[in-house]
């Protein structure tokens, strides 16, 4: 047992629904296949018998266990091989007290008497190789930081009003998130093994904390701004009304996203799950996914097809790179992007092709930057398919009302400030143009990710970040930079640093 999470994950966890559903083994094999990192296995509605059968059901059908984790039930979840458990803090602390040897009870705050008795059980248990990830829910940043410590990661909730709980309310503030969580660029990138060796200093094991409650791709990627290290959803994954009372998928594109204006109000039971839709919960995963990947691109590196200049950005640590090469022919493109593309793979970075997504088919990258005089998303989308990560250029908030309403995943806003590595510029935004379309943006309830592109330098990271975009999209200062990796760096730490949340 040693699939690894690497942390931030790259994809969200998803949770069961709380009873049990025909075709749900089928479904969740399906989400494993789509890379969900893990699933969690949630049943407070469903019999004992009917869990243990659907765990039967995906060990038959040669589901990877090791990805699920189970709550509650730590000796089935042992039965069966599963990768994880998710207790309550009193069941966590009482199955730390009975397997001292996985962790390290003492340091985790566990009182003398309770390590001496841990101590006992021990030897009484005798050699036992079954270590699973511990996770634990939180409701409080208090209870976070009392948990963190004890397990692999937190799920921290409710971020959101609830999808799959009508009434259940958004308990913690996404700016506060951020402000607590955006300073933790050391800890993050670290994987950590499915089974924890016993040595791990408890220090490396307390910093992960995974954004639940009423996550949708509508919001996903406030979670990603704020730091979180992952998010787990559950409604938005399950449901095949798409949130409720809005415009329905085009059912020619079900990526289309509903206005917000249109969204149920809080509280309003949002959707009816009485069967799996495998077609749905596929598409709704894939939706969450590339809102989540889009959300993550702090720092996108527009390259010129320069395969050294992407490999240095990508040792620096880099993780999303867009090829624009303007004057090149389709050959010379495809032939460099995969160049790039096996590179970007290598550091299990994103690649996305500028203007044209047939030539991001042809090469295979994950997606395509679109402006305002190329193909429309919704067509990429067509050519594309649902996986595929789509951003958009957008000069005004008219421009976002518009891109907003297509199945589009990000918006490249810009310019800040002058540069000569575009033609044809459009007017120069400055600060105060960020700030107010940024704010009409959270007025009007649109969260897609927003990277700021244009002239933008070192120095300029800090006021670009305050205004509350998600990343920042640089040629230039990368490519002509004496350093390359060393830049991106020092890039990434200050964009890591300066996230900020626009609240209404
Ligand atoms: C992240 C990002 N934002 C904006 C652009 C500009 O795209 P576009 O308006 O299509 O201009 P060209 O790049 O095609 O000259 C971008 N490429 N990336
Ligand atoms: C492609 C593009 N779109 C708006 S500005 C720009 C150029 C970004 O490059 P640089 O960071 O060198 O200004
Ligand atoms: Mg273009």
């Amino acid at each position: 047992m040693d699939t690894p999470l690497h942390f931030p994950l790259g994809k969200p966890v998803a949770i069961t629904l709380p009873r049990c559903y025909d075709g749900e083994a089928e479904a969740l094999c399906a989400l494993l296949d789509a890379g969900a990192p893990v699933i969690h296995i949630r049943k407070p509605d469903a019999p004992a018998a009917q869990v243990e059968a659907l765990l039967r059901q995906l060990r038959d059908a040669g589901a990877d266990m090791t990805r699920l984790t189970l709550h509650h039930d730590a000796a089935l979840a042992r039965r069966y091989g599963l990768g994880g458990i998710h207790l309550r803090e009193g069941a966590l602390r009482e199955w730390l007290r009975q397997h001292p040897d996985k962790r390290h009870a003492t340091a985790q705050g566990a009182s003398a008497p309770d390590v001496q008795k841990t101590q006992t059980q021990q030897t009484q248990q005798g050699n036992d190789t079954y270590t699973p990830r511990l996770s634990a829910p939180a409701h409080s940043w208090e209870e976070a930081a009392r948990l963190a410590p004890l397990c692999d990661y937190v799920t921290l909730s409710p971020l959101f009003d609830s999808v799959s709980k009508p009434g259940y309310l958004a308990g913690i503030d996404p700016a506060d998130a951020c402000r607590r969580l955006r300073r933790r660029t050391d800890e993050t990138a670290k994987p950590i093994p499915a089974a924890i060796p016993a040595e791990l200093p408890v220090s490396g094991s307390g910093s992960r904390i995974i954004a639940l409650g009423g996550i949708t791709p509508d919001n996903i990627s406030v979670a990603r701004a704020a730091a979180f290290d992952g998010a787990a959803v559950i409604g938005a994954v399950w449901t095949t009304e798409w949130l409720g009372t809005g415009p329905q998928p085009d059912p020619k594109n079900s990526d289309r996203t509903p206005s917000p204006g249109n969204r149920p109000p809080a509280g309003t039971p949002s959707h009816d799950i009485s069967r799996i839709d495998l077609t749905a919960t596929l598409s709704n995963y894939q939706r969450l996914t590339r809102r989540w990947q889009a959300a993550g691109g702090t720092l996108q590196f527009i390259s010129d097809g320069d395969p050294a200049a992407a490999e240095a950005f990508l040792q620096g640590g880099g993780r999303w790179v867009q090829l624009r090469m303007k004057d090149t022919p389709a050959e010379g493109i495809i032939a460099r992007g995969r160049e790039i593309l096996a590179l970007c793979r290598r550091y299990d970075a994103l690649l996305i092709v500028n203007d044209d997504p047939r030539l991001a088919k042809a090469i295979g990258a994950d997606g395509v930057h679109l402006g305002q005089n190329d193909t429309p998303p919704d067509e990429a989308r067509i050519i594309l398919g649902r996986q595929a990560i789509i951003g958009c250029t957008a000069n005004t908030f008219a421009h976002i009302a518009r891109i907003a309403q297509s199945s589009a995943d990000y918006i490249g806003l810009g310019p800040f400030r002058y540069t000569t590595t575009k033609k044809n510029l459009s007017p120069i935004l400055g600060e105060e143009g960020y700030r107010r379309i940024l704010r009409q943006m959270a007025r009007a309830g649109i969260r897609l990710p927003v990277a700021a592109i244009g002239g933008i330098t070192e120095e300029d990271v800090p006021q670009v970040m305050a205004c509350g975009v998600n990343g920042i999209a640089l040629s230039g200062a990368i490519s002509r930079a004496g350093e390359i990796a060393a830049a991106t760096a020092r890039f990434t730490e200050l964009v890591a640093a300066h996230r900020t949340i626009v609240t209404p």
